[in-house]
C-alpha cells in the first residue's frame, strides 16, 4: 500500500490540514493517509500544548467517516522528542511492505535540513511538499549542500488551493471569543468550546 504520513501537533486540526492530506491523497494516488499528532514536538515550545488524548480526540472527530484517513498515535505512547526518523523506523517495522510519503508543508520543508537525521528519513519515504500561504517555495540549497543534489529525485510537490488558516490563528480566535466556524469541522468545534479549550 501507499501510505501517506502526515505529522502535526494539529492543536486543533484545522481545515487546511484536512484539504492538505486529501489533495495527497489524491494527486499522490495513495491508498491511506496516516495522521499523526506529535507526542512532544521537537522543533515547538512544547509548554502549554493541549494534552495529547484532547488532540487525539479532536482528529477523531474531525476525520470521521472517512476510511481512507486514519489515525496513528504511537507518538503519543513514546517518551521525548517525537523524532520523525524514529516514528519512520516504526512504521516501516510494523508495516514493511508500505511505501511511505512523508508529507509537510512548505515551511517544514524549508526547515527539513534542521530535523534529526533528514538522510535517514529519505531512506526510508519519499517526500512530498504542499504548498502553503505566505511561504514562498523553499530554495533546497541548505538540503542540496548536505545531502546532494540526488536528494532532489526523492521530493515532489502537491498543490492545494491555498487555506490561509493555522492553529495559532485558531486558538487566537477562541481565546478572543471570534467564530471558528468553517475553519474547523463542526465537531471540532464544539469539542473546543464544551472542553474550553484554548481560553488562556
Ligand atoms: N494552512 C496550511 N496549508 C498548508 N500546510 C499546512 C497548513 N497548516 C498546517 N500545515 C502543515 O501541516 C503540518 C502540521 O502543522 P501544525 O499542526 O503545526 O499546524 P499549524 O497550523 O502550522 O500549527 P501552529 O499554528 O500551532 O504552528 C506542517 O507540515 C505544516 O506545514
Ligand atoms: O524529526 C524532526 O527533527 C522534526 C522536526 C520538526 C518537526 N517534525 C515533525 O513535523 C511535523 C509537523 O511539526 P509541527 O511542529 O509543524 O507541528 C510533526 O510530525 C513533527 O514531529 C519533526
Amino acid at each position: 500500500m501507499r501510505i501517506g504520513i502526515f505529522g502535526g501537533t494539529f492543536d486543533p486540526i484545522h481545515n487546511g490540514h484536512l484539504l492538505l492530506a486529501e489533495q495527497c491523497r489524491e494527486q499522490a494516488a495513495l491508498d491511506e493517509v496516516w495522521l499523526i499528532p506529535a507526542g512532544s514536538p521537537p522543533h515547538k515550545e512544547t509548554t502549554g500544548i493541549t494534552a495529547g488524548k484532547q488532540r487525539r480526540e479532536m482528529l477523531e472527530f474531525a476525520i470521521a467517516g472517512n476510511p481512507s484517513f486514519v489515525i496513528q498515535d504511537l507518538e503519543l505512547h513514546r517518551d521525548g522528542p517525537s523524532y520523525t526518523v524514529d516514528t519512520l523506523q516504526q512504521l516501516k517495522e510494523s508495516h514493511p511492505t508500505n511505501d511511505f510519503f512523508l508529507i509537510i508543508g512548505a515551511d517544514s520543508v524549508r526547515d527539513f535540513h534542521t530535523w534529526r537525521e533528514p538522510e535517514a528519513i529519505l531512506e526510508q519515504a519519499h517526500l512530498i511538499g504542499v504548498n502553503r500561504p505566505n511561504i514562498s517555495l523553499p530554495d533546497l540549497g541548505n538540503l542540496t549542500d548536505k545531502l546532494g543534489e540526488t536528494v532532489i529525485t526523492k521530493i515532489s510537490w502537491v498543490t492545494m488551493p491555498g487555506i490561509d488558516l493555522s492553529s495559532t490563528d485558531i486558538r487566537q480566535r477562541v481565546r478572543e471569543n471570534k467564530s471558528v466556524r468553517y475553519m474547523t469541522p463542526r465537531a471540532v468545534e464544539v469539542y473546543i468550546h464544551n472542553n474550553r479549550l484554548y481560553l488562556d
